[in-house]
């Protein structure tokens, strides 16, 4: 039977969905695990920056809110997203244990003030990933637009679990390509493709 070729976006939200319940499917043991070795990966390998920026986990993404902590001892900030419009970059606030949290227009806990902030790295959650440094997320373009605003560009770093590797996510123009990627089985920086 010939095989239907979709296009990338339906390829990709079918992938998504894929991908999301794959990771869904480890037991809460095991995710917490994972989730604290990629922590342990990203404290030996990347330098400590001003400002992290991180996702408050949603959807059985990688918890790695312990390296915020981590390095907020050796004098980083933190800072989370914010979706301040559709189709458009995010803005980032800066977060501290006791910043209040309220469900944005997708239910994803958001500060509710606080300081506007530019980070210089951001961790940002892979539901898929590929070994050229590609990212798949949610499918509203909001890091890679972000990523394609900020000059300088922050230091991209892609936390997700082996289990959303792929062998390509299919890049298209629009894709940011990925400074790190973090697993529960290293920190890599994505190999030439
Ligand atoms: N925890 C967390 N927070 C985050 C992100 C993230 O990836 N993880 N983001 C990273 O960018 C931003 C939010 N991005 C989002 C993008 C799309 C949808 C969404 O609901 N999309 C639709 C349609 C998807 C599709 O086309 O298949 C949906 O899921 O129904 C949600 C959040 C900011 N905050
Ligand atoms: N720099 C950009 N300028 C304009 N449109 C963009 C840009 N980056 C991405 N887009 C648009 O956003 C849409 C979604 O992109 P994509 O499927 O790569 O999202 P994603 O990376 O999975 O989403 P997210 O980062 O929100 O989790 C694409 O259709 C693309 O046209």
């Amino acid at each position: 039977m010939t095989e239907l070729i979709e296009d990338n976006t339906g390829w990709r939200r079918a992938l998504r969905r894929e991908m999301v319940a794959r990771r869904a499917g480890l037991d809460d043991a095991a995710h917490a695990a994972l989730s604290a070795r990629i922590v342990g990966h990203l404290g030996a390998s990347l330098p400590v920056p001003r400002i992290a920026a991180f996702c408050w986990p949603i959807k059985h993404e990688p918890d790695v809110r312990a390296i915020v902590a981590h390095w907020a001892a050796a004098g980083a900030q933190a800072a989370l997203p914010v979706v301040v419009a559709e189709n458009a970059a995010l803005a980032f606030r800066i977060w501290e244990s006791g910043t209040t949290l309220a469900p944005d227009r997708y239910g994803i806990p958001t500060p509710v003030s606080g300081d506007w902030v530019t980070p210089d790295l951001i961790l940002l959650p892979l539901n898929g990933f590929d070994a050229a440094g590609y990212r798949l997320g949610y499918g509203g373009g909001y890091f890679d637009r972000t990523l394609a605003a900020l000059s300088p560009r922050p230091l991209a770093v892609g936390v997700g679990f082996e289990v959303n590797r792929l062998a390509s996510i299919r890049p298209e123009s629009h894709d940011q390509r990925l400074d790190w990627i973090v697993t529960e089985a290293g920190a890599f920086r994505p190999s030439a493709a």
